[in-house]
């Protein structure tokens, strides 16, 4: 039965990555039977500037429709001062939210064509294959009280809340534990738990869970720590599991282990599978509208909302395959561009991916 697939390209480079994600989808279609139906609607500044918010709640109503999102990303000058209610942020934290995309999965896996793109030493990244699971409906994003407030004495204080319940914590473990089984069998739990009580209970969460999992070997480490690990020994790591913002945080860090934020896709899964596909890295409004931005975290999400919402694990190996032909080519994106490669556009990575499928 045909699957609907909503694309919301949103602001910056995100239509340009998108459509780039687009031609790929369409050539399976054409060539692999893949059975799917896209429909394309506005999200983030885009939206606002048409609709006053961020997201529309006809298309929220759409997302809610369709078998998986697949969205560019969200933000940009221009909406820099609006009050933070009808930021762009928060038509994508709203979709978050109202999809209940609990379990954010950050794979920072490096091609070896591009171990010496990295930043740190090829022998520091080679062989790196790390994912991390991020919380992504909870903590200090969602948490309430929020707000910035005038005191008594004439200060403003800014406050947000960080909170997680035990059932969010539990739900993205059993995610966490059940990805280390099906790979290293090992997890590395990050949080704050010597400064905060919301994560002493997560720290005391995981070990609850851990004896359902044998298997799998549990570490602990706090997060100042975990970002010094991450370039100091990355590949110590296989699966790292966190909340929000800290995993925000370290995914982005985690990107540059792969050569560039431009490599790093995501998956954000509520507990059916059902998901939004999107590429970790923002709006790049310094490069937007340009044709320089690299599409592959796009073109790499696509191929995740394959394997996990809609059962085509073959067409994702494909498309990962045909990313690693394109890269044996010599071909680079800006970000990615190394001595005696090829430099290209955005969109003619997307063509060289497509020709290579
Ligand atoms: N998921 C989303 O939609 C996200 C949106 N944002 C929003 O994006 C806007 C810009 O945020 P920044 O902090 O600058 O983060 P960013 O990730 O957009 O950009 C950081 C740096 O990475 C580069 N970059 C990012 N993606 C790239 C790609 N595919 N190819 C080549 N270079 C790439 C940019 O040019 C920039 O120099 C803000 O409005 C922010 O709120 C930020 C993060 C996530
Ligand atoms: C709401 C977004 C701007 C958060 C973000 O940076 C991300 O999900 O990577
Ligand atoms: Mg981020």
């Amino acid at each position: 039965m045909t699957k609907n697939v909503l694309i919301l390209p949103g602001d910056g480079i995100g239509p340009e990555i998108t459509a780039e994600a687009v031609k790929v989808l369409n050539k399976l279609v054409e060539t692999d039977g893949l059975d799917i139906a896209m429909e394309e609607d506005l999200v983030g500044g885009a939206a606002y500037d048409v609709h006053g918010v961020p997201l529309a709640d006809e298309t929220m109503q759409k997302a809610h429709d369709a078998d998986a999102v697949l969205l560019g990303a969200v933000g940009g000058y221009k909406w820099e001062s609006l009050d933070i209610s009808v930021r762009p942020e928060k038509g994508l934290l709203r979709l978050r939210k109202e999809m209940e995309l609990f379990a954010n999965l950050r794979p920072a896996m490096l091609f070896p064509q591009l171990a010496s793109a990295s930043t740190l030493k090829p022998e520091i990244v080679a062989g790196l294959d790390i994912l991390i699971v991020r919380e992504l409906t909870g903590g200090i994003y969602f948490g309430q009280p929020r707000g910035i407030r005038t005191l008594e004495n004439g200060e403003r204080q800014g406050y947000n809340t960080y909170v997680y319940s035990e059932s969010e914590v539990k739900r993205i473990a059993h995610v966490a534990f059940q990805a280390a089984m099906k790979r290293g069998k090992k997890l590395t739990s990050v949080d704050k738990a010597n400064v905060l009580e919301v994560t002493e209970m997560w720290r005391e969460i995981i070990d609850e869970i851990a004896p359902e999992y044998p298997e799998v070997e549990v570490n602990h480490m706090y997060v100042d720590n975990a970002a010094m690990q991450l370039v100091l020994n990355p590949k110590q790591f296989d699966v790292m599991v966190t909340g929000n913002m800290f995993g925000d945080i370290l995914s982005d860090e985690a990107s540059m282990l792969t050569g560039s934020i431009g490599m790093l896709a995501s998956a954000s899964l509520d507990k059916n599978n059902k998901g939004m596909y999107e590429p970790s890295h923002g709006s790049a409004p310094d490069i937007a509208g340009q044709n320089k931005a690299n599409p592959l975290a796009t073109i790499m999400s696509a191929a995740m909302m394959l394997r996990y919402t809609l059962g085509r694990e073959d067409l994702a190996v494909k498309i990962e395959d045909a990313i690693s032909k394109v890269l044996d080519q010599g071909l680079r994106t800006g970000d990615i561009m190394e001595d005696g490669m090829t430099q290209v556009t955005c969109s003619e990575m997307g063509d060289a991916v497509v020709a290579a499928l």
